[in-house]
Parts: C-alpha cells; sequence; structure tokens
C-alpha cells in the first residue's frame, strides 16, 4: 500500500447473537483490530475513523446520552466482550493520538443503525421483525418490549461518518437518530406496513430477556449538529419501506 490518507475502521461483528459467540475473538478485533490500523495510520500519517458505539453507554442511567456520558457497563456480563471492546478501542485511538502527536483520530459512536441488505439472519431487531413478517411468521420480542431504541437509516450514518472524518473534531461524536420507539411500538409499526402491502397480519410473542439488554437507549445529537452540521433526514417509516422493498426482492 502506497498512499493512505484516511481510514475507515469499521470491522468488528455487532449483532449481539454474532459478537457473544466468540467473545475473545470480538474482543481481540477491537483490541488488536484497532491497534492494526492505527499502526498502519501512524506509518501512513493516514487520518482514522473508528466506529464506536451506543453500546459504549451500557445500560444507560442519564437519557438521552451526550458523549459527556461516561456510560454504564456491566465488565463481565453478556455483552462486555462488545461494549468494553469497543470502550478499550476508544481509549487506544486516543492513547495513539497522544504518543503520535498531530495522529488524527475520529470516533463515531453509532447508534441502531438498519437499512437494505441487513440480512434477516443477522439477529437484530429491524431485519428480523421483517423478515420474519414477511414469511408470516410470528415477530419475537425479547423482554416486555418496554425497552427502547433510537432506529437511524444507513444513508443518514454514511454522511455522518463522512462529515466527520472530513472535519476537524478529534472527541466522540454520537450518530443515531433521536426518534425514540419502545420495542412493542416498533413491533406494531412493523406488523401495520407488512399488512398494508397485502401480506398477513402476524402476531407478536414475548420471549425471555437477554441478559445486560439495555432499557433504553436515545442519541444526544447536540453536538453533531454544532460540529458537522448534521443530523438524521429519513423517518422511520421511509426508512423501514425501502428496507421491505429490499426483502422482498431477495425472496423472488
Ligand atoms: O446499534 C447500536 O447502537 C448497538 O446496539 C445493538 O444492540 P441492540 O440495541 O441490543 O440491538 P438489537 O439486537 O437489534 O436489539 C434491540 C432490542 O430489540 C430486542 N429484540 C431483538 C431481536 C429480536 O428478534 N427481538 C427483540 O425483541 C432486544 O432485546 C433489544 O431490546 C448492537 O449491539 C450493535 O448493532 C450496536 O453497536
Amino acid at each position: 500500500m502506497k498512499n493512505i490518507d484516511q481510514i475507515f475502521n469499521l470491522a468488528c461483528p455487532a449483532s449481539p447473537i454474532y459478537y457473544q459467540k466468540d467473545p475473545i475473538s470480538t474482543l481481540k478485533t477491537c483490541f488488536h483490530g484497532t491497534e492494526n490500523i492505527l499502526d498502519l495510520a501512524a506509518e501512513k500519517n493516514a487520518r482514522i475513523l473508528h466506529t464506536s458505539t451506543s453500546e459504549v453507554y451500557g445500560d444507560p442511567q442519564v437519557h438521552p446520552q451526550p458523549e459527556s456520558y461516561w456510560g454504564y457497563v456491566n465488565p463481565f456480563g453478556a455483552r462486555s466482550c462488545y461494549d468494553e471492546g469497543k470502550r478499550v478501542a476508544e481509549a487506544l485511538c486516543y492513547a495513539y493520538q497522544a504518543k503520535y502527536q498531530g495522529m488524527e483520530i475520529r470516533i463515531a459512536r453509532i447508534f441502531n443503525t438498519y437499512g437494505p441488505r441487513m440480512s434477516y439472519s443477522d439477529g437484530r431487531v429491524v431485519s428480523s421483525f421483517i423478515g420474519d413478517a414477511l414469511a408470516g411468521k410470528e415477530i419475537k420480542i425479547t423482554g416486555d418490549g418496554t425497552a427502547t431504541r433510537s432506529f437511524q437509516y444507513i444513508t443518514d450514518c454514511v454522511e455522518g461518518l463522512y462529515r466527520l472524518m472530513n472535519s476537524d473534531y478529534a472527541l466522540p461524536v454520537n450518530i443515531g437518530n433521536p426518534g425514540e420507539f419502545t420495542i412493542r411500538e416498533f413491533a406494531d409499526i412493523v406488523v401495520d406496513m407488512i399488512a398494508e402491502i397485502g401480506k398477513p397480519r402476524v402476531p407478536i410473542i414475548y420471549l425471555p430477556r437477554p441478559s445486560d439488554d439495555p432499557n433504553t437507549r436515545q442519541p444526544d445529537i447536540t453536538r453533531a449538529k454544532e460540529v458537522l452540521d448534521w443530523e438524521p433526514t429519513v423517518a422511520l417509516k421511509e426508512g423501514l419501506k425501502n428496507t421491505v422493498e429490499w426483502h422482498l426482492k431477495q425472496s423472488i
């Protein structure tokens, strides 16, 4: 590799069922993967954008979550390989920045992002609900449906990452959509949307809640608005419509 100006570090399993399958591998990806990228960035004098996550806030006790919040994370729970892995990756980025004076670090904390090309088997809630509803299967809420998430459409996320990479802002920035829904509300939206396209109306069932599943999550995007002049533009129903269309094409 000759000249490299910018490196986006996006590598890591992100679905809870996958990152928990091999926690040591997830931790190594977060630490050694980021270390390898940082070494390359230092050698090539390249700017690096590391994709962190809302999961660094754990099960947040502050709502919505600003970047100044340090989080509430179980260090040895089922999710810790990802939560703590992503936290140590941020620490590593700033340790490199301190060691290599002038090294350019950008940190995006991405909140629940969805869209076309996220496979049915991914395990995360948006593609699972859409895939099941389209297949005429029951939608499975894990928990009692009162947990909340704030869903961001992929094109908004990409625009946010692009602006952050090309900004001069070196502290973490939340990239997410503040529109917050309970999982039950979200399930109802998906069931209605699938019924509207003429498919059967599927039932909703409840399964046990995964351990350490965060109760709430909503980004405070004041910083992104100020430093990137960015905010999401795609409403949930519009993004879901595009996502449903993509899933429909896969099953043809
Ligand atoms: O996007 C984020 O900010 C982070 O959070 C996600 O974790 P989580 O929010 O738990 O994502 P899902 O697995 O989609 O779960 C969202 C909620 O829906 C529930 N859920 C999930 C899947 C399902 O089939 N049914 C269901 O009710 C979960 O229990 C949870 O309360 C993932 O860890 C990462 O993609 C990411 O870093």
